[in-house]
């Protein structure tokens, strides 16, 4: 099967991030966040994480560059040894090898560009989430001319499906794959049916924040979802479409951030993880999400992911909405 090596290099890779993740977690009483220079919270998991996947993924590809969310500037800085010491601990547990100084680097291979063909790479999506002790993911995915190919999110709080933990999987054209926390694979997956009215519901962020609740829940009613929204964050949003058990999510500008652009590490593995379980995904003006240019989607507003039925209504109640 094409990009067979790269799905099981990431499946592997995001599997030991999702457990060096549960590991924090438990072994820390309340992680620390450490404020970056947007004053939004990195912790020493989110770390960590990318340290093991970019490892992983410099090994198996070693001229694929990694667009990834964090960078070891801060934890390089001589202040920051406890954290880094950590951090180091935690990855070596699952890669021995690991020392203070290849873990920065680890981290660092993670500075990588857009080109005609990428990794992007959010170690923790939901970092607040994380440490509220709520819902987070790992999201890997591989990107080749704009196009996404193979897409991994791992949610190891998420219980559905019956599985305590769930790893999605998807490669263009294979379809989603249903994984346990362990790799093994339990079935596949798909976006609600229309007929399925009670799974028809809508997931939108916790953070209030990062979207637009209030225009939010006026699109929803405007294509019959009546039901109040469930509250998640990360990508899990994403897991929940792609497996049926919500047929919307909704993520409108904030109208206290207006001129934020969305990043790629956001969205990449959560669309393509939906879009190969039947649903559909684009802005709110219904342009496809654009991973080509930059890690932010300037030309892009809004995002909605849907079941694929239901979306062109969706857009045409959000081109009616003031
Ligand atoms: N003003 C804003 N509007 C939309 N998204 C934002 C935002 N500020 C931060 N974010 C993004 O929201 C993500 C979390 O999404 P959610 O709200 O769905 O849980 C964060 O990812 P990280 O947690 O990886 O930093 C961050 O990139
Ligand atoms: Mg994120
Ligand atoms: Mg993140
Ligand atoms: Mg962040």
């Amino acid at each position: 099967m094409v990009y067979d090596t790269e799905k099981q290099v990431a499946i592997k890779a995001a599997i030991a991030a999702a457990k060096l993740c549960q590991q924090v977690r438990q072994q820390e009483i309340t992680p620390e966040a450490i404020q970056k220079k947007d004053r939004s919270p990195v912790t020493i998991a989110d770390f960590g994480a990318q340290a093991l996947i970019c490892q992983a993924l410099a090994a198996a590809f070693p001229s694929d560059p990694v667009v990834g969310e964090e960078d070891a500037a801060t934890l390089r800085q001589a202040e920051m040894s406890d954290q880094l010491a950590k951090v180091t601990q935690y990855v070596q547990a699952i890669e021995p090898t690991a020392t203070p100084e290849t873990v920065v680097d680890w981290i660092d291979h993670g500075n990588g560009q857009v080109t005609s063909r990428y990794w992007t790479l959010d170690p923790i999506d939901g970092t607040k989430g994380f440490l509220r002790g709520d819902q987070y993911a790992v999201a890997l995915a591989l990107i080749e001319a704009g196009d996404i190919k193979v897409g991994v999110l791992a949610c190891p709080a998420l219980e559905m499906s019956g599985q305590q933990g769930v790893v999605l999987v998807a490669v263009r054209g294979q379809g989603t794959e249903l994984l346990t926390m362990a790799g093994q694979p339990v079935k596949s997956v798909q976006v609600a049916s229309p007929e399925d009215k009670e799974r028809l519901r809508f997931v939108e962020s916790v953070e209030s924040g990062h979207g637009d609740q209030s225009q939010q829940s006026a699109v929803a009613k405007a294509v019959g979802i009546t039901a109040d929204s469930i509250r998640m964050d990360s990508q899990a949003k994403y897991a929940a479409v792609a497996m049926g058990e919500a047929g919307l999510y909704l993520r409108l500008p904030s109208p206290k951030s207006p001129d934020y652009r969305e990043k790629i590490w956001d969205h990449a593995a959560g669309v393509l993880v939906v879009e190969e379980a039947g649903g559909r995904v684009s802005d709110m003006n219904g342009k496809p999400l654009n991973f080509a240019q930059s890690d932010r989607m300037q030309d892009n507003r809004g995002v909605v992911v849907s079941n694929g039925t239901i979306h062109d209504t969706v857009l045409k109640a959000l081109a009616a909405s003031p």
